[in-house]
């Protein structure tokens, strides 16, 4: 196989941090680097369920089931509201078999590949139209916001989508350590993977399809230098693993790790040796209320507020229709409502593009929001161009309203509606009101959205957390995370076992995993917005 076109996918190169912070004697923070909203000090503290890999696969079947059980339980603690099993976003792993002195070995070889002299490390940095080695991922504009980390990410297995002159010419014996390692959590990685679909009761063979010998696995090492002014920085936006599931270890003995539980960010603290498993997007659930229509006169409860960028869409243009379903509401009523609780942070507003189109659609309940999105086609909607003159502290100049166009006789969009199509950065509102004005049309509009949306594996039961790194003021902070994907080719949708046991009728969508990735490289990073752009 090719390794270059299969995984083409590349991030704006960016100077090292590290670098910045060893050559200057930084005391205040590079504008690029200042977040519009300071990061907060989080006294809180989180315990994750820990799980024991030797009592996972205990031939002894009544530890083993318990073991299981814990799987099953974590989700409870989440207290994520379903009938059906969770999986409680992350866990701690111990017993896992990795040998202890080999995962100091590991952590200090990481050290060191990091402490190498920049010449060397050049060798290794991303290169145009790149995403591995040395910089940061998810850099699609110039004027993005940057985290305050490098990291070196690579793709480890298949052998064969190695780039040959990363992973190749890494320096003996760290390339045999990696090598060991990668091996090492692949197999923890199938045998979670194996253990969760027994405890939801998917087929084997399906898990066995999906992560066999071809399972995709890349790794990201993640540097975050100490900074002068930690709390006007993050060491890693917020974001879900955009995988199936990742095994990370904290490589010092450095806090940094907080996932968002109950709408707040709260640290974990990792045990000695322990590896941190994370369920990532592909296992997640879409979430399907859609909230009942508003009675009539009843003002809109919410604006929801979105941006997809993309750098390619896979429908044919024009081929969508849903202006006459949507009442855009204009952009002024929209930053109105910038800022308030229920809308997403304005990283949204600063982030200057090249813009296409689409409309969204969201319920915000008090809880969390509900997101989903309509994409339409760049023609229809040619004054939304003005987006783009976004202004980068986060408030976007207001641009007039499109003037009314006849609704074009198209019918909604078909289930069928291909998908993944990621524009570039725009923002639109779109009023619940607006939807629910025309009560069959929304209902169109809306169900087929959310039947689009019932594509992930584990089809509505397991749950990717957010999360994010923070950095503080006296020392660096390690950690390597393993990612785990389905086979470059093989279909994610969800498991058909799974569907046929919930006997929810779902008319899911499926992609490859090369696309999905496709998609996902070629956006910012934020949260779970990427997730949410599937939803489709
Ligand atoms: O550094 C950490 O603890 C988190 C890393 C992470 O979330 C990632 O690399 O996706
Ligand atoms: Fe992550």
């Amino acid at each position: 196989m090719e390794p270059k076109g299969e995984t083409q996918w590349s991030s704006i190169i960016v100077l090292s941090v590290q670098e910045m912070v060893k050559e200057k004697i930084i005391t205040t923070v590079p504008p690029r680097y200042v977040q519009s909203g300071v990061v907060e000090d989080s006294d809180l503290l989180t315990e994750i369920p820990i799980i024991d890999m030797k009592q996972l696969c205990s031939f002894t079947s009544m530890d083993s089931d318990s073991e299981v059980q814990k799987l099953n339980l974590a989700c409870n603690e989440f207290g994520f509201f379903q009938a059906q099993l969770c999986l409680y976003g992350h866990l701690q792993l111990v017993n896992h078999g990795v040998d202890p002195s080999f995962l100091d070995i590991t952590k200090c070889e990481i050290q060191d590949f990091f402490n190498l002299p920049m010449e060397e490390k050049k060798k290794f940095w991303q290169q145009p139209n790149e995403m591995e080695g040395f910089g940061q991922a998810f850099v699609v504009s110039e004027d993005q916001k940057l985290d305050w980390a490098d990291m070196f990410f690579f793709i480890v297995q298949p052998v064969e989508l190695r780039k040959p002159h990363l992973f190749p010419k890494l320096h003996l014996p760290f390339r045999d350590t990696l090598e060991m390692y990668s091996a090492q959590v692949k197999s923890i990685a199938k045998i979670l993977i194996a253990k969760m679909g027994e405890a939801l009761q998917i087929k084997p063979e399906e898990t066995e399809d999906l992560f066999g010998d071809d399972m995709l696995q890349s790794m990201r090492m993640n540097y975050y230098p100490p900074c002068p002014e930690p709390h006007q920085v993050i060491g890693l936006t917020p974001h879900s693993d955009a995988v199936a599931l990742t095994i990370l270890l904290q490589v010092n003995e450095v806090e940094g790790l907080q996932i968002k539980k109950d709408g707040k960010w709260v640290s974990i603290k990792p045990l000695p040796n322990a590896f941190i498993v994370n369920v990532g997007d592909i296992l997640e659930p879409p979430h399907l209320d859609i909230g009942e229509p508003l009675a009539a006169g009843v003002e809109p409860s919410s604006i929801a507020m979105f941006v997809i960028r993309s750098s390619y869409s896979s429908y044919p243009p024009g081929s969508v229709s849903l202006r006459r379903k949507l009442v855009v509401v204009s952009r002024s009523s929209c930053l109105s409502l910038y800022g308030s609780s229920t809308t997403r942070p304005n990283i949204f507003w600063g982030v200057p593009q090249t813009v296409e189109f689409l409309a969204g659609y969201s319920r915000c309940s008090s809880s969390m929001s509900l997101s989903c999105y309509v994409y339409l086609s760049r023609d229809e909607y040619p004054s939304r161009s003005g987006v783009d003159a976004c202004h980068p502290n986060g408030t976007a100049p207001h641009q007039p309203d499109p003037s009314p166009s006849p609704p074009p006789a198209s019918p909604v969009l078909s289930p069928k509606f291909p998908f993944l199509h990621r524009a570039s950065s725009v923002v639109l509102a779109i009023s619940r009101q607006a939807v629910c004005s025309e009560p069959e049309d929304a209902s169109d509009f809306v169900s087929t959205i959310f039947r689009g949306a019932d594509w992930i594996i584990t089809n509505g039961t397991y749950k990717s957390i957010e999360h994010r790194a923070v950095v503080n003021s006296e020392k660096e902070r390690l950690s390597i995370a393993t990612f785990h994907y389905p086979g470059l080719y093989k279909e994610i949708s969800p498991s058909k076992s799974l569907v046929e046991k919930q006997q929810k009728g779902a008319n899911f969508r499926s992609l490859t995993t090369k696309d999905y990735l496709k998609g996902l490289f070629s956006s910012e990073l934020y949260g779970k917005t990427y997730l949410d752009a599937m939803r489709i």
